[in-house]
């Protein structure tokens, strides 16, 4: 199979589809890789770098799109991606469909074979290329509420940690998922004073028991909700429910209560974000006001830090990338975890929740293929 790996064009979007390393896994499988020119230069890979490793550079996107039967992306494709699809190639990036109909119908009209990262699984019931991404968001995120809350930035003017003889940050985390325990691992680490919220009584078990005391648990209702967003001066929105719109937890209302500089950091803002005030931001205008709490809504935040980024995503994504290059769809067909991740397949949206979220039919993956 010819493997094609375009640079990445989404705002500041630095990681890269396959590092040097893994093209060498892929030429080794027997097939051909083919490299935009410069697509490795937010990790520091040179053209030169790919073709030690056995890739072609291609001059352009285009070339690559056209001469390619595998796409292997990072972030979702991009309007004049998307146009360049078609019916008998495998798209393998992040999509995040349920809250972006465009793309869903850019996808669906292409006839492109789709594989979502976000919702590939294995045989332990995680979210397997997911989990790095969130466990350098969910750090990250502690990074950009620090520096939210400073003076400068608008913020409360608070450091984190405090020092002795002053209270820290109150940080509250929504979801004690993967984004949720990284954060509230960094916080904590900070030595702010942390409390996690989650819908999942067995997950607050297994939280409280990670912290040993260090962070408080709580059980997510709308009144845990209302009492821990007006303490907080950092809220991390961490909450999921694979492959569908995140749930609007922190409403407008809430807000009100909230303290004047707070910061909210909405990790969640992939699959619409679960604050009622966010909307997507990027890297180069990062944050924005309502209600003179600070909102950092950055849907591709580890996209900053493309030298961990694109090897962490790169450690878990390989073993399924090169099952779809060595078995084509075959291998959607063998492996349940990774039919799991089938989200369009030539015209039709094979995934339950995502189809919900567009209220359009769903075909189930098996009766696609
Ligand atoms: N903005 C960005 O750059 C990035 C965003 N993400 C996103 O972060 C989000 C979280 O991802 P993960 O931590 O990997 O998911 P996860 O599945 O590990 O954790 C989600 C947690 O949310 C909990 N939850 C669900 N409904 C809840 C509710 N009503 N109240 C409280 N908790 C609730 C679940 O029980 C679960 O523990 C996803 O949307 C993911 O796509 C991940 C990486 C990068
Ligand atoms: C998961 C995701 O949206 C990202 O890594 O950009
Ligand atoms: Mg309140």
């Amino acid at each position: 199979m010819r493997v094609g790996v375009p640079k990445e064009i989404k705002n500041h979007e630095y990681r890269v589809g396959l590092v040097p390393g893994s093209v060498r896994e892929y030429v080794q499988n027997g097939h051909d890789v083919l490299v935009e020119t410069g697509a490795g230069a937010g990790i520091k890979a040179s053209d030169a770098d790919y073709q030690a490793a056995g890739a072609k550079i291609a001059p352009d996107a285009k070339t690559v799109f056209a001469q390619s039967d595998m796409i292997v992306k990072v972030k979702e494709p991009q309007p004049t991606e998307w146009a360049q699809l078609r019916e008998g190639q495998i798209l393998y990036t992040y999509l995040h469909l349920a809250p972006d109909p465009t793309q869903a119908r850019g996808l669906i009209d292409s006839g492109v074979t789709a594989v979502a990262y976000e919702t590939v699984t294995d045989p332990h019931g995680g979210l397997p290329l997911l989990a790095p991404m969130s466990e350098v968001a969910g750090r990250l995120s502690i990074q950009a509420a620090a520096y939210a809350l400073t003076a400068h930035q608008g913020g409360r003017g608070l450091l984190m940690g405090g020092v002795p003889g002053v209270l820290p940050a109150k940080v509250l985390v929504i979801g004690g998922g993967v984004v949720g325990t990284h954060a509230a691992r960094m916080a904590v680490g900070l030595g702010a004073d942390v409390t996690i919220l989650d819908r999942s009584q067995r997950r607050l078990a297994e939280v409280d028991e990670l912290f040993g005391g260090r962070a408080k648990t709580r059980y997510s209702t709308f009144e845990a909700l209302d009492e821990e967003t007006d303490v907080a001066d950092v809220v991390v929105g961490a909450v999921l429910i694979p492959g569908a719109s995140a749930p609007k937890l922190v409403t407008r209302e809430m807000l009100k209560g909230m303290k004047e500089g707070s910061v909210l950091v909405d990790v969640a803002i992939d699959q619409g974000g679960c604050f009622e005030t966010s909307k997507a931001t990027t890297h180069q205008d990062p944050t924005y006001v309502v209600d003179d709490v600070i909102h950092y809504c950055v849907a591709n935040m580890p996209g900053a830090v493309p030298l961990t980024s694109s090897h962490a995503l790169n450690n878990a994504t390989l073993t399924y990338g090169l099952m779809l290059a060595n078995k084509g769809t075959d291998a959607l067909k063998e492996s349940q975890y990774l039919r799991e991740g089938l989200n369009v397949h030539r015209g039709k949206v094979t995934y339950k929740a995502v189809a919900e979220a567009l209220n359009t039919a769903f075909t189930p993956a098996l009766d696609a293929l």
